[in-house]
């Protein structure tokens, strides 16, 4: 799948460009607003837009004069119903009226299968997706996380190019999205119709998602692409405020002190391993607050030695498996101290504790 495009709605404007390949799971991420749903939209042709999308060597949209071959070639747009991408969003939106198996026979059915085989195909698809039993139940009668296994039957039965997923856990309870998240690891690999692999486009509120399912990532901000990586560079090196939060990790600028170490705006002082940061060079370092040990007495050198210092705790959040807290001195810095280490500190608001994280566990990059 190839997208170069740009699209308005209302006075919004998105462009994006990416590839993904066959097989392969691209995750999106990014705040509300950012244009996920959109940029979801503009590729399944429900939302005009102008560029390029391709998908398994077919052209979607192109601009008029665009191929190489004809300058005069008319602008290409590929109605959504002819462009073999099944886009799924965070409601199942099943047919009331029709039986689950109906349902999924229903795109084969439009495309000209004939019954028996659109049949044959939603059973099988059914299965796979662990409904073989409740096939001719009406949506009604199954649970949320059902459904949704049956909008994801129903998005390969017509065997699609590509499959773009919009939130589709958000809806569901932790046992059902982990099912749903199997489905569509296990998707991704399989062979499609002609012995293809598809590509998956897997927006996503919830990093760990990205984690878990996407080899890349792309981050959208404010209609634009703000990071395209690797997802385990985007989340263990988070180019940005909002992603390092989704991630749950501590990003804070660094300059360059000349030692080795990097000092960031409060004065903390760390050296980790990553870029070099010459003196005076600005960059950022990234941490987990879970790696960062915490003691009642002050440690050795705090303050002065790199990767220790001390604070005032201001901020106690409780956090699965433990409490996050933050400090007056350095507030820009969480720490996650686990329970049973809570309980031995008798952590209170107003206590001065001491800190320190390894130098392994902090990453440092150049730039800004
Ligand atoms: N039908 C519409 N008409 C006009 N503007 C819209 C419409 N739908 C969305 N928008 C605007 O387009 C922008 C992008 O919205 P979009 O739904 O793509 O963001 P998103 O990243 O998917 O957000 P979320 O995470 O909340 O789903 C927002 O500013 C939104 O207000």
């Amino acid at each position: 799948m190839r997208v170069d495009l740009r699209a308005r709605r209302g006075g919004f404007a998105l462009s994006a460009a990416f590839e993904a390949h066959p097989g392969e799971i691209l995750a999106v991420i990014g705040p509300n607003g950012s244009g996920k749903s959109t940029l979801l939209d503009a590729i399944a042709g429900i939302l005009p837009a102008s560029g390029t999308v391709e998908v398994a060597g077919r052209v979607l949209d192109a601009p008029a004069g665009s191929r190489n071959d004809d300058a005069t070639a008319r602008r290409v747009h590929v109605p959504p119903s002819r462009r073999r991408i099944a886009l799924l969003g965070q409601r199942p939106l099943l047919f009331p009226h029709l039986s689950v198996r109906e349902n999924v026979a229903f795109g084969p059915r439009a495309q000209g299968v004939a019954r028996g085989e659109a049949r044959r195909r939603a059973e099988q698809r059914l299965e796979e997706v662990g409904l073989g039993g409740l096939a001719s139940r009406r949506p009604a009668e199954l649970s949320g996380g059902q459904q949704q296994r049956a909008a994801i039957a129903r998005a390969l039965a017509s065997e699609p190019d590509a499959l773009l997923l919009d939130e589709p856990f958000a809806a569901l309870d932790a046992p059902s999205a982990a099912q749903a998240r199997r489905l569509i690891a296990a998707q991704a690999h399989t062979a499609g119709a002609g012995g293809r692999a598809m590509p998956i486009v897997l927006v996503t509120h919830d990093p760990m998602d990205a984690l878990i399912l996407a080899e890349r990532t792309l981050v959208m901000h404010d209609g634009a692409v703000e990071q395209s990586a690797r997802t385990a560079e985007v989340i263990g090196h988070p180019r940005s405020d909002f992603v390092a939060a989704l991630a749950g990790v501590n990003r804070l600028a660094a300059v360059g002190a000349g030692d080795g170490a990097v000092r960031t705006p409060d004065g903390l002082a760390l050296r980790g391993n990553g870029d070099a940061l010459g003196a005076g060079a600005a960059g950022s370092v990234v941490f987990a607050p879970g790696s960062v040990r915490v003691d009642t007495t002050p440690a050795d050198g705090a303050g002065s030695v790199p990767n220790r210092w001390s604070g005032r705790v201001t901020e106690l959040e409780p956090i699965p498996g433990g409490i996050r807290l933050r400090t007056a001195e350095h507030p820009a810095v969480a720490v996650d101290c686990p329970s049973t280490h809570a309980v031995t500190l008798g952590l209170h608001p107003g206590q001065r504790l001491a800190f320190r994280v390894d130098e392994a566990d902090v990453s440092v990059r150049a730039g800004s």
